[in-house]
């Protein structure tokens, strides 16, 4: 009976403090997840569906570390007790040279243990899902796609959309586009047309022999475009006269030019550079944060909700950097429809500092698999406010595109 009162007091506090947050600004942000701590409503899942589907981007994408063409997705689709579904995306590539997963690994750590875990109770608030995969060793994407789910569930049940639960208070995200190596003409082209359409800034990728001509060409044609450049961990400290070089091009940050694991390097490395670090690959966690913060290894950080294992840490991530003036921005992993949702829930936080690598549906795909598809309206995309991620996922794209299925139910023995 206590129980029930306090589930509709949550319920209806909830929504009124949505409106609220929308007539009156978000000071009632901190008020929201208050309710929703202690407002009593709890998920029960009892079904998890996996679904593996064949992805095709538009043209191939280049990095240091390869060339991608074939992007298959994993879509993760919970359901609850009163038949509420949410959907969350598993991010891994089809090899483990961006992190050590892939979309199989993923598929593993779902289907054999994380699912098991989510089966095993309730849950009161997503934010308790940290804890309960912490027994499960990294495999941060695997547990990012199923967090996603229950996260988008959750605000459907709460009647808020997924920003709100987040505690997010921007009506609109800015966003830049990532481009691939590709031969000069072709990237200026590219970048170009970017432009045209809006984005409010370029990211282009970098490695030994191509980076210091490139940042060259690309400036002399774009004296003032908010640039940046990615290495995907291809240079050492041997380079740091390469790297030095780069300071001359008023670059945003350059991303990730030694190793993943090179937090320690990438201090020495700060200490020379004029242009800020920005870590991406290097921070999977909060601990990881918090290291590189103390290091001073970087002077912003790239937060993506897979690499870092959720929605929760990466909220904790985006708070810590707050608290010590880091400036963080929200990282792309090529998604499908579903991953950029939640991209774009997390981006309306308040510390997310630079444009986000979240472009248009169109950018990758000849059709994505939402409704409606991702648009961006003068560097902008506006957020929306239906429950939960805010976009409908388009069933009929995804059965053309799934080549495997795996229903997953609760035992209720
Ligand atoms: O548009 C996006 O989704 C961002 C694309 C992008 O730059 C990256 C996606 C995935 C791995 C890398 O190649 C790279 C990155 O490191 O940020
Ligand atoms: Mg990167």
């Amino acid at each position: 009976m206590l129980l029930i009162l306090f589930s509709l007091v949550g319920m209806l506090g909830v929504q009124y403090t949505y409106f609220l947050s929308i007539a009156y600004g978000n000071a009632v942000g901190f008020f929201i997840c208050c309710i929703m701590m202690f407002g009593g409503i709890y998920v029960q899942i009892n079904t998890v569906i996996l679904r593996y589907l064949e992805m095709e981007l538009k043209s191939p994408f280049t990095t240091s570390f390869g060339t991608m063409k074939r992007r298959p997705v994993l879509l993760v689709e919970v359901i609850d007790e009163h038949g509420v579904r949410g959907w969350g995306e598993g991010v891994a590539f089809a090899a483990p040279w961006y992190t050590e997963e892939t979309i199989e690994t993923m598929w593993h750590m779902l289907e054999a243990f994380l699912i098991p875990l989510l089966f095993q109770a309730p849950v009161h608030h997503p934010d308790e899902l940290l804890e309960r995969f912490s027994i499960v060793r990294r495999n941060y994407m695997a547990k990012a796609a199923l967090e996603g789910a229950v996260w988008d569930l959750f605000a459907k049940r709460h009647h808020i959309p997924l920003h709100v639960a987040l505690g997010g208070e921007k009506k609109e995200v800015e966003v830049g586009v990532s481009i691939g190596i590709q031969p000069i003409t072709d990237l200026l082209k590219r970048m170009e047309q970017a432009l045209i359409e809006g984005y409010r800034r370029v990211k282009i990728k970098i490695k030994p022999g191509w980076d210091i001509d490139v940042v060259r060409a690309v400036r002399h044609h774009f004296p003032h475009v908010p640039l940046m450049v990615d290495a995907n961990c291809a240079y050492s400290l041997r380079d740091i006269a390469r790297l030095q070089a780069l300071d001359d091009y008023e670059l945003l940050m350059i991303e990730q030019p030694l190793a993943v694991d090179d937090i320690v390097d990438h201090a020495k490395l700060q200490a020379k550079l004029k242009t800020p670090i920005c870590l991406d690959e290097s921070i999977c966690s909060y601990e990881d944060a918090k290291r590189a913060i103390e290091l001073k290894s970087c002077r912003v950080i790239n937060i993506k909700i897979g690499r870092v294992g959720g929605l929760t840490e990466a909220k904790r991530i985006h708070d810590l950097c707050q608290q010590h003036h880091l400036p963080v921005w929200c990282g792309g992993m090529l998604e499908g429809g579903v991953g950029r949702a939640h991209s774009i829930a997390l981006a309306t936080l308040p510390y997310f500092s630079f444009p986000s690598d979240t472009a248009a549906s169109a950018n990758y795909w000849e059709r994505d698999f939402i409704t409606p598809e991702v648009t961006v309206r003068d560097g902008r995309i506006f957020v929306r406010h239906e429950f939960g991620i805010g976009y409908e996922v388009d069933v009929t794209e995804v059965e053309k595109r799934t080549v495997r299925l795996k229903i997953c139910k609760r035992s209720r023995g």
